[in-house]
């Protein structure tokens, strides 16, 4: 670990000038020449009809891509949302004789909608409780389709199902779904790259650090949910346009698990995975046709060799490839840029940053912190300490709304955050590190800062859009450090340089107050004294920090100000030299070592 070493004007990675289109004209040539291909090319009625499936299942499992590849959460109702919108599009052209074009919008609407309703009545549960309740939600959709005759037509299905004007000829529509495929994959791959989707990333690798850096976990996860909805009742749309026919058993749980069988045999964190996956599922039954005379030959050899990508590519087919490929890789360079990291905090509340006032969380029957008071200074370092066990690290997330204060009252410049969800508390200016380190682990080290330069309210980033986040982001990674190693993955990085981008990330965020728990922890002697000396580069720019740790040494260089506890009570409080030599901390603390 080194920091200090680089605090000089921040490096930012080179950003390429060119607008997106021009960049990405590549992309629309290959799409434009594969449209034409399927306008024009003569295929017989067999091999049509498979690559309008595959073309159409495939939007379908791009929702999947976003919602489970990129933000981790499950969905087991897709085929649902797929049904919506081939209903909307089959009752809609047939029964009522409406323009396609209105049905298709009102499909995606209501499969919108309806994902929505059901990430914001569930997204709360998530992992197994999620699986269950889309399963649940699956079956009672598939149970109105065959039931619902008066709307559906029941096991019957609807039939003669209309198509566009323009595209009436089979292969005039395949060439529009294809169309339509490159939109969606285009858009669906560039989702990464922005606030929405750097926010699903975080909150897939780590909700809580999303959380404390500023991220709604709960509105992104809905976000995802709905767009994997609405991309589910786009392609039962087209789908419905294609086959011009539709019944209930397309859309049963047994095809939301083909669509999810699709994602991950080909990759779920990557729309080419998910046309991989497609693809192939599509496909391989129709290679193996020529076992179906062997009765239960032809499945087994399917589920073999699903089975087999799964269990030797486990982040499917195109993370194996993109993995192999990332070896060959050139890393993207650092450009020599800008200014150093200036810290501003906003100064409107007063001389005292952070007031608590008799600060109460029970676990049960016990007190973890039991009527605390606490009052920060602006500017300095306040420290928080105490023996093994006496509510530190239980103070720290109560602050941060990680846990529900019992009773209490928590003012933060002003503001009464005691009610607060943790990213609106960052949104008012509180940052944080943790314990134990938690980054988002599939980012680089400067993606995970850019997370936090993006904080709501952060008035250090102006309208420059990615290139002030990034200039942000190099800016702190520079101020610990690490500067030149911005676009490594955080796995690269030895967990005493974790511990400083996690304090990049909050700086970045440029906070009011910073909460660092235990941030020596873990660290060795030389380590502690560059972190002694980080804390006291922080301090010069006027920044307010409340630092937990055990280093006593630590503690009384960099603290000018001690709260102690012990048994979650506040035992002393005051100047840091006349509190550790209080003889009540003396035995309940460092009498104890
Ligand atoms: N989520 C929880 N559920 C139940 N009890 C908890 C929970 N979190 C903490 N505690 C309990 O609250 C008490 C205070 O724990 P806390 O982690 O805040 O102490 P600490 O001072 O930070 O300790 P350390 O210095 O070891 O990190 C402990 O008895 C702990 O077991």
């Amino acid at each position: 670990m080194s920091v200090g070493s680089e605090n000089m004007p921040a490096a930012a990675p080179a950003v390429s000038t060119r607008p997106a289109f021009v960049r990405h004209a590549p992309y629309f040539i290959a799409a434009a020449i594969v449209v034409a291909l399927a306008a024009t090319m003569q295929f017989d009625g067999y091999v049509l009809n498979i690559l309008m499936q595959a073309t159409t299942f495939s939007i379908a499992v791009f929702g999947l891509s976003v919602v489970l590849g990129l933000c981790g959460q499950i969905n087991l109702a897709q085929a649902a949302f797929f049904g919506f919108g081939a209903y909307a599009v089959g009752i809609g052209t047939t029964d009522l004789q409406m323009n396609y074009w209105l049905c298709l919008g009102v499909g995606c609407l209501v499969a919108l909608a309806a994902g929505a309703f059901l990430g914001m009545s569930t997204l709360r549960l998530g992992g197994h409780y999620l699986a269950m309740v889309t399963i649940s939600f699956q079956q009672i959709v598939t149970l109105v389709m065959i039931n619902a005759i008066w709307l559906t037509h029941g096991p019957d299905g609807v039939s003669r199902i209309g198509r566009p004007a323009l595209f009436t000829t089979s292969q005039g529509y395949l060439a529009f779904c294809v169309a339509m495929l490159a939109i969606v994959g285009y858009l669906v791959w560039h989702l990464p790259d922005t606030k929405l989707g750097r926010a699903m990333r975080a909150v897939r690798d780590n909700e809580l650090a999303a959380g404390v850096n500023g991220i709604d976990v709960f509105r992104t996860k809905v976000y995802a949910f709905a767009i994997c909805a609405a991309l589910g009742g786009l392609a039962g749309g087209l789908f419905a346009g294609g086959f011009a026919y539709v019944s209930p058993d397309q859309f049963s749980f047994a095809e939301s698990i083909v669509f999810l069988t699709m994602s991950l045999l080909g990759g779920v964190a990557s729309p080419i995975g998910s046309a991989i996956g497609t693809g192939l599922l599509i496909l391989i039954p129709e290679w193996l046709r020529f076992l179906k005379s062997v009765p239960g030959l032809y499945l087994a050899i399917y589920g073999l060799f699903v089975i087999l990508i799964i269990r030797f590519m486990p982040d499917g087919i195109w993370g194996f490839v993109a993995a192999a490929l990332d070896k060959w890789r050139t890393k993207i360079k650092t450009s020599p840029a800008t200014k150093p990291l200036q810290l501003k905090p906003a100064a409107v509340g007063g001389g005292i940053v952070l007031e608590v006032q008799g600060l109460s969380k029970h676990f049960g029957g016990l007190k973890a912190v039991d009527n605390v008071d606490i009052a920060v200074r602006r500017g300095g370092v306040h420290a928080l300490i105490g023996p093994n066990g006496s509510g530190k690290t239980t103070t720290l997330n109560v602050l941060s709304g990680l846990y529900k204060a019992t009773s209490g009252r928590i003012v933060l410049d002003g503001v009464d955050i005691t009610t607060m969800p943790p990213h609106q508390r960052t949104a008012a200016g509180l940052g944080r590190t943790f314990q134990n380190i938690r980054l988002f682990r599939s980012m680089t080290a400067l993606e995970n800062v850019e997370i936090g330069a993006e904080r709501p309210g952060n008035t250090m980033i102006g309208a420059g859009g990615g290139a002030a986040l990034t200039e942000r982001a190099m800016e702190a990674l520079t101020f610990v450090g690490l500067g030149s190693r911005a676009n490594e993955p955080i796995t690269s990085f030895s967990y005493g340089h974790q511990r400083l981008i996690e304090i990049a990330r909050a700086l970045a965020s440029n906070p009011t107050l910073l909460l660092l728990d235990e941030p020596a922890a873990g660290l060795n002697s030389t380590e502690k004294l560059e972190l002694h000396e980080l804390l006291k580069r922080i301090a010069a720019q006027g920044l307010t920090i409340l630092i937990i740790d055990h280093d006593m040494t630590l503690v009384s260089e960099a603290a000018q100000h001690i709260t102690v506890l012990n048994f979650g009570r506040r035992i002393a409080d005051g100047e840091s030299m006349a509190v550790l030599r209080h003889p009540d901390v003396v035995s309940a603390y460092l009498g104890s070592e």
